[in-house]
């Protein structure tokens, strides 16, 4: 709650994660979306009617944003929309294609015999024919996801590192703010780099300048 008023101004939307959701649980949401919008990111992963109702509930809590793993397959998938849309405020719902710390020798462990981006796209293919928005994909992706699915498919890129930030930690395909809105991204999301910064506000400040407000 102190991080979220040293932002108020800077930052208009919030995402929830899994460390601050399991420790907080879903009063974290309220207070976010009371200052602001809410993406819940909880990559959702199960069978499709767990998956359908953990959409509804976290449409309840009043989040903007849902996402859920692609690889979930599209029963789970088309049981997410499905879901969303049977509530009064849908969310925008999103696929997580290949996540942001699989570089190609971690990723041919998991997906053996298909490159990242191959396999980002066939995601996002079946990301789209199941009638979700978008995905969240790495800006290495951001650009064939734009040209191949046109402008109406939302891109969501975490792996943000600001030039002057110091470190990677453990993400490996990464880009700088910039470039991820360059290449066609609708959202980035920048955690470690404001949150852990000695100024989370003036961090987040320059952000949002560098990608033009
Ligand atoms: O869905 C996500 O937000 C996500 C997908 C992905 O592929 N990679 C990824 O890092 N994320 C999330 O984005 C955030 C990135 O945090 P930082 O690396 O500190 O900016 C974390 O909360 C991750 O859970």
């Amino acid at each position: 709650m102190r991080l979220r008023d040293t932002l108020a101004g800077a930052a208009s939307f919030y995402k929830v994660g899994k460390e601050l959701f399991t420790a907080a649980g879903p009063r974290a949401v309220s207070e976010f979306a009371s200052v602001g919008r809410v993406f819940l990111d909880l990559k959702f992963h199960d069978i499709p009617a767990t998956v359908a109702g953990a959409v509804r509930a976290s449409a309840g809590l009043g989040a903007s944003i849902v996402d859920v793993h692609a690889s979930g397959g599209r029963p789970m998938l088309e049981a997410a929309v499905r879901a969303a849309w049977s509530t009064p405020a849908p969310p925008l719902l999103l696929g997580v294609t290949v996540l942001t710390h699989f570089d190609r020798e971690s990723a041919a462990e998991v997906y053996p015999g298909i490159s990242i981006a191959d396999q980002v796209l066939n995601l996002a293919r079946l990301t789209r024919v199941a009638g979700l928005g978008g995905v969240v994909a790495s800006a290495s992706e951001a650009k064939k996801l734009r040209s191949t699915f046109g402008d109406d498919f939302v891109l969501l890129v975490p792996g943000v590192r600001p030039r002057w930030a110091a470190e990677a930690h453990d993400q490996r395909r990464v880009a700088t703010p910039g470039e991820a809105a360059r290449r066609g991204a609708n959202y980035i999301v920048v955690g470690r780099a404001i949150t852990r910064h000695a100024d989370p506000r003036t961090a987040a400040l320059r952000i949002v300048e560098e990608i033009g407000g």
